[in-house]
C-alpha cells in the first residue's frame, strides 16, 4: 500500500517536474518585481513608435504561421468497420475433426491428423470461428474464383460497414490502400474497390501484399504519412484482409498445417483523414521495426513448396520467440516517445545501474526495470497470432488478464485474421463500453519479413453503440478459455 502511494506520488512529481520549476520560477521573478504597474507597461508601449509595434506583431504572425506550416498534420480515424460473418460460415470443432477425417493425404498420416486437431484445440480459437465457403467442401475448393467470391465478400462487408458507420462517402476518398498478404488477383483488390464503389478517376490506390498480419498497420503508417503533408479534408480508405481459400495447404508437413489450425477468415476497413470534424481517434506514434536482415527472422513465416512440392505456409517454432525479439527492439524506439518521463527516469537509472556494476564487479546480469507501459496505455491490441503470442507479449510487457483479455477473446471469437485482428480487438474494448474520451490505446502487429509495428492511438470520441463485430455475442464475452497448460 505504502509503496503502491510513494511510487504514485513519485508518477505525480517526476511527470510534472517541468511545470513544477516553472511555476517556482514564475513565483519567484513575480515575488521579486511586484507590484506591476499597468500604466507602466502601457506608458511603455506608448513610447514606442507604433511603426515598429505592427512590424513586430507581423514578424510574430509570419514566424507562427511558418513553424504551424512546417508542423506535419495532425491525423485523425474517422471510422473503422469489421466484417462479421455469418453462423453459416462457422467451422466448430466438430465440423473441423470429421473433414480431416476425410482428407486422404492427412488419413494416411495419423500422425499429423492428430496433431493437427490437438493444435486445434489447443490454439486459443473457439467454437464460432469462421471459415470460408471454400473449407466447407471436400475436398477444398482452390479455385481462383472461390478465393475473388471470399474477397468481394469480406471486403465489401467491412467497407459496406465503415462507409455506414460514418458521414464520409465514397466520392470523398482520395487514397485507397487495400492489405492483403498470400492472394494476389488480377485485377488487383484497389480495382475491385474502385469499380465496385465507382471512386473518382483519379483516386490514388496502393495495394499491398506479401507483408503478413503486419500489413495493416503498415497500411495504416503509409496513410499517416500521406496525410501529414496532403491538403486538409483529404480522406484515405485502408482495406485490410487475408483471403483463405486458395492457401488451404492440403499436405501434411506439421509447420505447414498450422495455418489452416489458426487462420480464420475476416477483414477491417479504416477512413483516416486530415481534420479534426468527426475524427474518433487521433493518431499518435507509429514505429514499425524489420528484422528481416536476420536469416532466421527472414525464414520465419516463410510461404514455399514442401517435399511433395504442395504450397503453404511454413510457420517456424521458433515465431514466438522471434516476436518477443522484434517488439523489444521496437520498444527501445517506441517507448521513449509514448513513456511518461517517469518510466522513462526509472530505465534510464536501471542502465546506469548496471553500467555500473557490470564494470565494477563484472557483473552484466542486473536485470534493467521493465517500464511499466499501462502509466502510457489504457487499452492493449496485440496481434492474436496465436495463444502463444499472447503468451509471450503479456510476459515480456508484464500485462494483467484484463490487459489481453481483448486479444484472447478475439483469437476465440474470429481467430487469427491476420492484419484485421487489431481492429477487431478495438471493437470489443468499444462493444464492453470500456474506451473513454481521452483513453489511449496501444495496437502491436506483427508480420512476415518479420516486423514488428506499434501504433499508438488516442480516442476523441467513443462509439454511440456496440455494433460492429461484436454486436451479436458480445454479452457472452470474457469467456472461460480452456486451461492448456497439462
Ligand atoms: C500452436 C500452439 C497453439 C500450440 O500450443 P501448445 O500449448 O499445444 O504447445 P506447443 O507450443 O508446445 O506445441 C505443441 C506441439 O506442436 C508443435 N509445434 C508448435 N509449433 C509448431 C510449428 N510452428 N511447427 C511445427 N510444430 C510445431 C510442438 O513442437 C509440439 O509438438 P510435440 O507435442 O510433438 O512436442 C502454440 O504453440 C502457438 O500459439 N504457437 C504460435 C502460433 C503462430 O506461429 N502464430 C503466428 C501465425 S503467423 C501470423 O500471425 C503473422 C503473419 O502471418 O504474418
Amino acid at each position: 500500500m505504502a509503496t503502491k502511494l510513494l511510487k504514485t506520488w513519485y508518477h505525480l512529481v517526476v511527470s510534472n517536474f517541468l511545470a513544477i520549476v516553472a511555476v517556482a520560477f514564475a513565483t519567484a521573478v513575480l515575488r521579486k518585481g511586484w507590484p506591476f504597474s499597468i500604466d507602466g507597461l502601457a506608458g511603455w508601449l506608448h513610447a514606442q513608435r507604433p511603426v515598429h509595434l505592427a512590424t513586430a506583431v507581423i514578424l510574430m504572425a509570419a514566424v507562427a504561421k511558418l513553424w504551424r506550416a512546417r508542423q506535419p498534420r495532425d491525423v485523425y480515424l474517422v471510422e473503422y468497420g469489421c466484417f462479421r460473418p455469418r453462423p453459416c460460415f462457422r467451422a466448430p470443432f466438430a465440423t473441423c475433426r470429421e473433414h480431416v477425417h476425410l482428407l486422404p493425404y492427412l488419413l494416411a498420416d495419423k500422425e499429423s491428423l492428430s496433431f493437427a486437431i490437438r493444435l486445434l484445440e489447443r490454439s486459443g480459437l473457439g467454437e464460432e470461428t469462421c471459415v470460408p465457403y471454400s473449407y466447407h467442401y471436400m475436398p477444398p475448393d482452390r479455385s481462383l474464383h472461390a478465393a475473388r467470391e471470399e474477397t468481394e465478400l469480406v471486403i465489401f462487408s467491412a467497407i459496406d460497414d465503415v462507409f455506414a458507420r460514418s458521414t464520409v462517402t465514397p466520392a470523398d476518398i482520395d487514397v485507397l490502400i487495400v492489405n492483403c498478404s498470400i492472394f494476389t488477383p488480377t485485377p488487383v483488390f484497389v480495382d475491385m474497390v474502385v469499380n465496385r464503389y465507382k471512386l473518382r478517376a483519379g483516386v490514388q490506390s496502393l495495394n499491398l501484399s506479401g507483408m503478413g498480419c503486419g500489413a495493416g498497420l503498415v497500411a495504416i503508417g503509409l496513410a499517416r504519412n500521406l496525410l501529414q503533408v496532403a491538403a486538409p479534408g483529404t480522406h484515405v480508405l485502408t482495406v485490410s484482409t487475408e483471403i483463405l481459400s486458395s492457401q488451404y495447404y492440403v499436405g501434411s508437413e506439421r509447420a505447414m498445417l498450422l495455418p489452416n489450425c489458426l487462420f480464420r477468415m475476416g477483414a477491417a476497413a479504416t477512413i483516416l483523414t486530415n481534420t479534426a470534424e468527426r475524427a474518433r481517434f487521433k493518431l499518435g506514434r507509429i514505429v514499425r521495426t524489420m528484422t528481416a536482415a536476420r536469416d532466421a527472422d527472414y525464414r520465419c513465416i516463410f510461404q514455399e513448396e514442401d517435399d511433395k512440392g504442395i504450397r503453404g505456409v511454413r510457420l517456424s517454432k521458433d515465431l514466438t520467440a522471434t516476436a518477443g525479439n522484434a517488439l523489444k527492439r521496437n520498444i527501445v524506439a517506441f517507448g521513449p516517445l509514448v513513456l511518461p518521463v517517469s518510466e522513462q527516469l526509472l530505465v534510464a537509472l536501471s542502465l546506469l545501474k548496471r553500467k555500473l556494476l557490470s564494470r565494477r564487479r563484472g557483473d552484466s546480469k542486473v536485470r534493467l526495470y521493465r517500464p511499466d507501459f499501462r502509466t502510457a496505455f489504457e487499452h492493449f491490441c496485440i496481434h492474436a497470432g496465436g495463444r502463444a503470442v499472447i503468451d509471450e507479449v503479456q510476459r515480456g510487457l508484464g500485462l494483467s488478464d484484463e490487459d489481453v483479455e481483448a486479444s484472447r477473446m478475439t483469437l476465440h471469437r474470429f481467430g487469427n485474421t491476420s492484419s484485421s485482428l487489431v481492429l477487431y480487438e478495438l471493437a470489443y474494448a468499444e462493444a464492453k463500453g470500456r474506451m473513454r474520451k481521452g483513453d489511449r490505446v496501444w495496437m502491436i502487429s506483427f508480420g512476415a519479413g518479420f516486423e514488428c509495428s506499434c501504433v499508438a492511438l488516442e480516442c476523441v470520441r467513443p462509439a454511440a453503440d456496440a455494433a460492429g463485430p461484436w454486436a451479436d455475442c458480445i454479452h457472452r464475452y470474457p469467456v472461460q478459455l480452456p486451461d492448456v497448460a497439462i
